[in-house]
């Protein structure tokens, strides 16, 4: 039995397995407040849509759309919403994983549901706050699409995107710290909490 992740719901780490895990030799950072996020993932064909962020938070990063759970919305109502957005699409989500994440500076914890979809209606379009961009998932097919950048993602997400693709069902912490201009892994943990593969 893997430790649990401080943050998250205690039983849905129940019988988890752990997938990968480090930064054991520092503590989890404290934290008084969370705030809800949303994260969509298109998947489609073997390729992912990802968007290049303009501005604001995780700027000139590639990643899913998503943004703040605003007063009154549920969680995959925002992920609409930001998809709308962002992305200029409409799509049938579900929900992919809970991702827990805190960064030195910012004293609240981002709490982020994870959603991913297999379809759209729509053209993706480029908005004010991100650029549409696909990208292949393996190296079998459309070797004249991109591989996935995780080198202009955040540091940690090639550790649960496997389990994202795979359409697996995932658990995540990661604290950051900032060096600098740079933002740094410091201790993360990523579970499995779903086994039947689709
Ligand atoms: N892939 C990935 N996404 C992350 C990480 N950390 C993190 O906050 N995010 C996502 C969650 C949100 O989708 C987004 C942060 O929200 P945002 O900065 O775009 O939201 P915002 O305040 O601009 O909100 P809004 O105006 O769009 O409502 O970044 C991470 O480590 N990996």
């Amino acid at each position: 039995m893997s430790e649990l992740i401080p943050g998250l719901d205690d039983l849905s780490q129940k019988g988890c397995i752990e997938v990968s895990s480090g930064g054991s030799e520092f503590e989890w950072m404290k934290f008084e407040q969370r705030k809800l996020y949303t994260n969509a993932f298109i998947v489609v064909d073997g390729k992912i849509l990802l968007g290049y962020k303009k501005r604001g938070f995780g700027v000139h990063k590639y990643n899913g759309f998503g943004g703040k759970v605003d007063a009154g919305e549920t969680s995959i109502q925002a992920a609409s919403r930001e998809l709308m957005e962002e992305a200029g699409i409409e799509s049938s989500l579900e929900h992919a994983g809970t991702f827990l994440f805190l960064i030195a500076g910012v004293e609240w914890a981002f709490h982020i549901d994870i959603y991913r979809a297999d379809s759209y209606t729509g053209t993706p379009i480029e908005t004010e706050e991100m650029h549409p961009h696909w990208f292949r998932i393996n190296d079998e097919d459309h070797l004249d699409t991109p591989p996935i950048p995780f080198d202009k993602m955040w540091e940690s997400d090639d550790l649960w995107f496997p389990l994202l693709l795979k359409k697996r069902n995932f658990i995540v912490r990661t604290d950051y710290i900032r060096e600098g201009e740079r933002d740094v892994l410091r201790k993360w943990c990523v579970k499995e909490t779903s086994f039947n593969a689709s």
